[in-house]
């Protein structure tokens, strides 16, 4: 069964590649001709992995094909979700299965109410990839993607073919879990790197402000209740920025390239749920407020 691509950035061309090479057909989906011609221009896409370059000619096609569509993998970002899946949705069979790639919560349960008969499946990755140039792409860290079912349904069987195609993805019966605390994790540090400019490792030196913003993200979470996503956030939250010590969040390349955040599924989807749930959570709130403030200095939109 063809693999249909929504989308053909840095997470896209990890997945096309691997599948095709492991010679599982692939079509990738591109948003206009003038993005099917560039892409057709460049001649396929690249996935550099170690310094090596590959070259990936896979089929390409807009949104307004006729081929039905059985699986899709959308692969942009979470605020161009719900246009980019509407583009397809008269292409998708009823037993379609759609997977979401997005990080942080909203997108994914907006696209799932936008296709009540069909089947969504929620990922959370913590693969690394980014955009050289366009359609050229860089493997920039080892990872592992969660699937799972909001709904409780079983493990789909083409698992194996993610597995064939050396994509570690593992299944998972509370994906929610996962993704609350990646989105807890992505509040914990990504702002702050913004507001400071700094690599994530430099946070160390800011060790209490993380405490405090983690014992409110902690509140959050079991008062959601998601205990599982709360327990030793703090720990974690530490183990990963001590990991990625020389990186630049996802959220500081963002405004550094002058690109949209997705801030409105991270900190916004957090801050509307402490809302909804009479949940004071001052420093996250001043956190929010501050990042909107370097957002707008620097011409970006505020959510
Ligand atoms: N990159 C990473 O390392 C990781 C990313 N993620 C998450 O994965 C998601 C995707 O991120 P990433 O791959 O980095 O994003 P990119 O910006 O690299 O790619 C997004 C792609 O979506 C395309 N797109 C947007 N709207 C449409 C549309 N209507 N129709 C067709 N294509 C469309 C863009 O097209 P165009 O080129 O025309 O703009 C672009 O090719 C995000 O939510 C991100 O947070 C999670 C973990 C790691
Ligand atoms: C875990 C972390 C913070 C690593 O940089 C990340 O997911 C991101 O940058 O979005």
């Amino acid at each position: 069964m063809t693999w249909h691509i929504l989308g053909a950035g840095s997470l896209a061309t990890l997945w096309a590649a691997r599948l095709a090479r492991n010679g599982q057909p692939v079509r990738l989906i591109l948003r206009n001709p003038a993005r099917l011609a560039a892409y057709r221009q460049a001649g396929g896409l690249i996935l550099i992995e170690d310094g090596q370059a590959q070259h990936y000619p896979l089929a390409a096609e807009l949104p307004a094909e006729h081929l039905p569509i059985e699986r899709l993998l959308v692969a942009c970002k979470a605020y161009d979700a719900e246009a980019a899946v509407a583009s397809v949705t008269p292409r998708l069979s009823s037993s379609a299965q759609i997977l979401l790639l997005q990080n942080g919560l909203g997108s994914q349960q907006a696209v799932a109410a936008q296709l009540p008969q069909q089947r969504c499946l929620f990922l959370s990755s913590t693969e690394g990839a980014y955009r050289e140039a366009d359609f050229r792409v860089v493997f920039a860290g080892c990872g592992q993607t969660w699937l799972g079912d909001r709904q409780n349904g079983p493990a789909p069987a083409w698992l194996a073919e993610l597995a064939a195609a050396k994509i570690p993805c593992c299944w998972t019966t509370d994906i929610m879990a996962r993704l609350w605390r990646k989105l807890a994790l992505n509040c914990a540090i990504n702002p702050l790197t913004v507001l400071l400019d700094c690599h994530n490792g430099d946070l160390l030196q800011h060790r209490n402000t993380l405490s405090v913003l983690c014992a409110e993200l902690i509140g959050l979470l079991r008062t959601c209740n998601q205990s599982e996503a709360a327990e030793n956030l703090e720990e974690e939250v530490l183990r990963v920025i001590q990991a990625t010590s020389g990186n630049y969040s996802s959220m500081h390349q963002d405004v550094a390239n002058g690109r949209r955040t997705e801030i409105a599924y991270l900190l916004d989807y957090a801050l509307t749920h402490a809302r909804q749930l009479d949940l004071h959570l001052p420093h996250l709130k001043e956190l929010r407020h501050r990042l909107g403030e370097r957002l707008i200095a620097n011409g970006l939109p505020n959510n």
